[in-house]
């Protein structure tokens, strides 16, 4: 088990560098397998990751994308993480990705969990998982202290489910199962408050820092 922390100078070139990193490892992956996986997360904070890496000479309709989690908003809300993923990461020639939407349009995400569950299952193991993290140490729609939370990191929870009472709206997220045995872990944080939100996440426990289920084997990319 390794934590691999990767400091760059600036954003631009933490963008540049993991966007052709995470390229690189599903295009080695192509080579091999007939497709691939690759998990985002939303939030601000991936934006010019997804800009870069759409324009990577990829075989794109070999790889199969999807949220780490999704705001239970509509399609074109300013919250909805598939619009993010729809207007940086979904176009140019990543346009041919096949896209696995998390957001199925049902009253509540209650409903669309098991459905949902079987689509991912298909995918696993992920190939390449890129999470987020806020300053409060949750990662995906797993927050610390969070009824759901305890759920979903134990080892037979759903792979996906649906989160309530943690933003302005329900959510629907993916779980420990689904996330902890990606084949490659990445993940991405910037500015001062998130890094030492990291190191005092390595002291405590899951349910009260949930992105220490996943400091497994890991690649941390920071940048002021
Ligand atoms: O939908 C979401 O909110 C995300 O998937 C979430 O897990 C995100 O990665 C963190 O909240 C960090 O968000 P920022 O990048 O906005 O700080």
């Amino acid at each position: 088990m390794t934590l691999e922390f990767v400091e760059y100078p600036d954003r631009e070139m933490l963008a540049l560098s993991l966007a052709s990193k995470l390229a690189g490892q599903l295009a080695q992956h192509l080579r091999t397998n007939e497709t691939a996986s690759l998990c985002v997360p939303g939030g601000t904070t991936p934006a010019p990751v997804f800009n870069s890496m759409s324009g990577s000479e990829l075989d794109w309709s070999r790889v199969t994308v999807f949220l780490n989690d999704e705001r239970w908003v509509d399609r074109e809300h300013n919250r909805s993480n598939s619009r993010l993923l729809h207007r940086h990461l979904l176009t140019g020639k990543a346009e041919a990705a096949n896209y696995i939407d998390l957001y199925t349009g049902d009253a509540e995400p209650e409903a669309a969990a098991e459905g949902l569950s079987e689509r991912i299952r298909d995918q696993l193991p992920i190939t390449v998982l890129l999470l987020g993290m806020g300053a409060d140490m949750h990662t995906a729609s797993l927050f610390p202290g969070a009824p759901e939370t305890a759920l979903a990191l134990a080892s037979d929870a759903p792979l996906v489910m649906a989160v309530r009472g943690q933003s302005d709206e329900p959510r629907i997220t993916l779980t420990a199962p689904a996330l902890s045995k990606s084949i490659n872990t990445h993940l991405m944080i910037t500015g001062a408050e998130k890094r030492a939100a990291l190191e005092r996440a390595q002291t405590l426990d899951a349910k009260d820092a949930p992105i220490r289920a996943f400091l497994g084997d890991i690649t941390v990319h920071w940048a002021e």
